[in-house]
């Protein structure tokens, strides 16, 4: 720890760094620099003997002409740990996801971009393509961490200290007009602040410390107030509704306290948008849901297999459920299940649908589910990913089970962060042969 290196920065490597080597071969996973660069890297984590350092760049000695100095004052070496490319102009950021992209597949899924069906470009979401030095405010949901203080700020990477920011350039308007930032929270750990898409609706939800009174919640602008039991984790509503009214393809879904929505304003739409072209439904199809939160991608899917058609959600988290319930009560045949996919999907006895799309957390479908899905006889399988990882030991499986991926698209839906997200789409190896 402490310990300084002059290296000659590698490729970006999964996570937001940068590979290096130490003149004895050790390898850094350097922080706060771009590949090509010179610089000073101070080791931030690991022990002598480990298969890799941590580093943070705190002295750039050669700077790549992708660099910018970072637009927010709270980002840089041991600051907030919340943005992974502030110091990177924005076309350099989707060119370092794109390798990123790139190297899991071939790496995990033994893919080339071609045979992957992607062009390796990745997209920034409508509105974003702004001029290096200005930032899309897109954070529709931001959970803030309280310091000892009562200060509302962002941790530090891979770390529980609190940076206190008084204003965070990615937080959507509508969470920055709630003015979170700028008074105190005496005996909260978290603060997260919740502005809807296409509604007004505006919430904040309080982790208090063990033993601490809920304070007065008076914002700059009306919210429904919720808290986190600290000891069942449980989200209990304290004034206002309980959920948000969020807005995707035509449709207002209810996301109740704690349930899943996508974070930037245009994922939604974006999402759907990618996973229908990809499967293009048809009257009468049969079709799959997995890991549906509140049921985005089932709404889409019921307004267009229609009447004769039947869509199957299955979803985990009992708020989320009812949520999806809710939220497609309008159809007939539009049926949500509450479970873990793994458990539930073989219990349904289903053998064979037209399509599916699943939407799995960090970690994936898995092994035994992909295997699964390969046996359903799907004309064609969406497949949406936060994880490029996950992602592509996933396509390993599809393969083994007989699918190949027909078209992956890459999209920017987390400026300035090293997150990235995929819709992959995939078809029967047999068909595309
Ligand atoms: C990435 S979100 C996708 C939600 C939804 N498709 C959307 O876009 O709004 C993943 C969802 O999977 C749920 N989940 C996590 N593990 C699960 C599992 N093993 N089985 C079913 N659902 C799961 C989570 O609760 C979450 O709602």
């Amino acid at each position: 720890m402490g310990e300084e290196y002059e290296v000659e920065v590698g490729p970006v490597a999964h996570g937001g760094h940068c590979v290096a080597r130490t003149s004895e071969g050790q390898v850094l996973f350097v922080r706060h620099t771009l590949p090509g660069e010179r610089v000073v890297a101070r080791v931030t984590e690991g022990e002598e003997g480990a298969r890799f350092l941590r580093a943070d760049a705190v002295e750039i000695l050669d700077a790549s002409k992708d660099r910018i100095e970072a637009p927010c004052p709270f980002a840089g070496p041991g600051r907030c740990g919340g943005c992974d490319w502030q110091h990177a102009k924005p076309g350099a950021q989707r060119r370092l996801k794109g390798e990123v992209v790139a190297e899991q597949l071939q790496r995990l899924a033994g893919l080339t971009p071609e045979e992957a069906g992607w062009d390796g470009t990745v997209m920034p979401a409508e509105g974003d393509k702004l001029p290096a030095g200005q930032v899309p405010s897109w954070r529709t949901r931001v959970q803030y961490a309280v310091d000892a203080d009562g200060r509302a700020g962002l941790r530090r990477h891979r770390s529980h200290e609190v940076e206190p920011v008084d204003h965070c350039l990615i937080a959507a308007d509508g969470v920055s007009e709630l003015g979170v930032e700028q008074r105190d929270w005496p005996g909260m750990a978290t603060v997260e602040a919740i502005a809807a898409t296409g509604s007004q609706d505006r919430q904040v939800i309080l982790t208090p410390r063990p033993g601490a009174r809920l304070p007065l919640v008076e914002l700059d602008r009306p919210v429904s107030v919720m808290r986190v039991d600290e000891k069942d984790g449980g989200v209990h509503r304290v004034h206002g509704r309980s959920f948000v009214r969020e807005r995707a393809d035509g449709r207002t879904y209810r996301v109740g306290s704690g349930g899943f929505w996508q974070v930037h304003p245009k994922s939604a739409d974006t999402l759907v948008t990618a996973v229908m072209q990809g499967l293009l439904p048809r009257k009468g199809d049969m079709a799959l849901d997995l890991y549906c939160g509140v049921g985005l991608f089932a709404g889409a899917l019921a307004d267009r297999v229609g009447d004769q058609g039947a869509v199957l959600g299955i979803e985990s988290g009992k708020r989320a459920v009812e949520d999806a319930r809710h939220n497609l009560a309008g159809f007939d045949r539009v049926r949500v299940e509450q479970g873990k996919v793994e458990a539930v999907l073989p219990r349904t006895g289903i053998s064979e649908v037209d399509l599916v799309v699943l939407d799995p957390p960090r970690a994936g479908a898995g092994r035994k589910t992909v295997q699964h899905l390969t046996t359903l006889s799907a004309r064609r399988i969406a497949y949406v990913a936060c994880d490029p990882a996950a992602l592509a030991r996933d396509l390993a499986y599809f393969r083994d089970g007989g699918y190949r991926v027909r078209t992956l698209r890459v999209f920017d839906l987390f400026p300035m962060t090293h997150h990235v997200e995929c819709v992959a789409i995939l078809e029967p190896a047999t068909k595309g042969a």
